[in-house]
């Protein structure tokens, strides 16, 4: 079978889209990471609600939520705060390693794990403030063999207990999501499968930036999977666009995680649940760190607006290559397969 890491080996990324500047011998931004178009600093309050699981109304509200925004925070979602403390600990570690430590473990071009540039740089003319690290299909043992050859235990055993923790998560929220959207039995188990080779670890490194207002931590994008769970690590950045609002800041709230619909999700609810376009900011003080992990289906299996649909928005397609038509289009995969 296919694994997720596997259907990203037919689009390779250029080198000079992977590596990441060595931030820590930088006191000013350089021209490659200034944009220039305007950022627009004005951002609204969050307008993204937070949700208690525990509240007895939580599926109607997650499921407004959804339709509305394809968005949420959650709250008392039973994910131990130690654990998700450690994977944070564990991440700085990473990040804080010199650059030439990190490099050992650059993502290949033509693969999908390890140190690198977010996927999405090639689609844009300047550079990010960012340094990624991925995690796919169910470890992380070797890049972290390599990082610490004496000490990768802990790294690896955080990360696994962490992505077995996310899963589960996924998977109460998407049975949650579909109380209120009416799909089959057959397309939940599609999307609530949670074998290893299909979900993906993202940890996010924002250094803190000499000039916040001229560079960008992540460009906008919408998440390409079915569900992304985020961890803000107590930092405000994440941003979101609302047509005919503008930038929205999602705030950081302390034991939350942000809940995004992908593009995945977006089709088989027929264009039902938005999928929204969010960006990272970075600041001036201080070093932010999110986690995101992505949930996905099999790779190989078939991907369809919900057949309780009458009429599909979107062309029926495998998995594997709608992923190929993300990575070849990025912003314009969606309206390509549209009906
Ligand atoms: O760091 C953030 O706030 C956003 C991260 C994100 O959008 C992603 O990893 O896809
Ligand atoms: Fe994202």
């Amino acid at each position: 079978m296919t694994s997720l890491s596997e259907a990203y080996r037919n689009d390779p990324i250029t080198d000079n889209h992977i590596t990441p500047l060595d931030f820590d011998s930088l006191d000013k931004v350089p021209e490659s990471h200034l944009w220039t178009q305007p950022l627009n600093n004005d951002v609204l309050d969050s307008l993204i609600p937070v949700i208690d699981l525990k509240d007895p109304n939580a599926v109607n509200l997650i499921g407004q939520a959804c339709e509305t925004w394809g968005m949420f925070q959650v709250i008392n979602h039973g994910v131990p705060s130690e654990l998700v403390k450690k994977v944070e600990f564990e991440s700085r570690r990473l990040f804080a390693l010199p650059s030439d430590e990190k490099c050992k473990v650059l993502r290949p071009s033509n693969g999908a794990t390890g140190y690198g540039s977010a996927r999405i740089s090639p689609f844009f003319d300047k550079c990010m403030w960012h340094e990624g690290f991925t995690i796919m299909g169910g470890s992380c043992v070797d890049d972290a063999k390599v990082l610490w050859p004496h000490d990768y235990q802990t790294f690896c055993d955080t990360m696994d207990a962490y992505e077995k923790q996310m899963k589960l998560l996924t998977r109460n929220l998407l049975l949650m999501i579909f109380e209120t959207l009416d799909v089959t039995q057959e397309e939940i188990n599609w999307a609530t499968s949670a074998h290893d080779s299909q979900g993906a670890l993202q940890l996010n490194s924002y250094p803190s930036c000499p000039n916040p207002s001229q560079a960008l931590g992540l460009a906008p994008h919408t998440d390409s999977l079915i569900l992304t769970l985020l961890h803000q690590g107590g930092v405000n950045g994440l941003e979101i666009f609302v047509e005919g609002l503008g930038w929205s800041q999602v705030e950081a709230v302390e034991g939350a995680f942000v809940v995004n619909v992908g593009d995945l999700l977006h089709i088989l609810s027929n264009a039902k649940l938005p999928v929204i376009c969010h960006r990272a900011m970075v600041n001036r003080s201080k070093h932010r760190i999110s986690v995101a992990y992505f949930h996905g289906p099999a790779v190989e299996s078939r991907l369809a607006p919900s057949s309780k649909f009458q009429s599909p928005c979107f062309k029926s397609m495998l998995v594997k290559d709608y992923l190929s038509l993300k990575s070849k289009h990025f912003s314009k995969a969606l309206s390509l397969i549209r009906i």
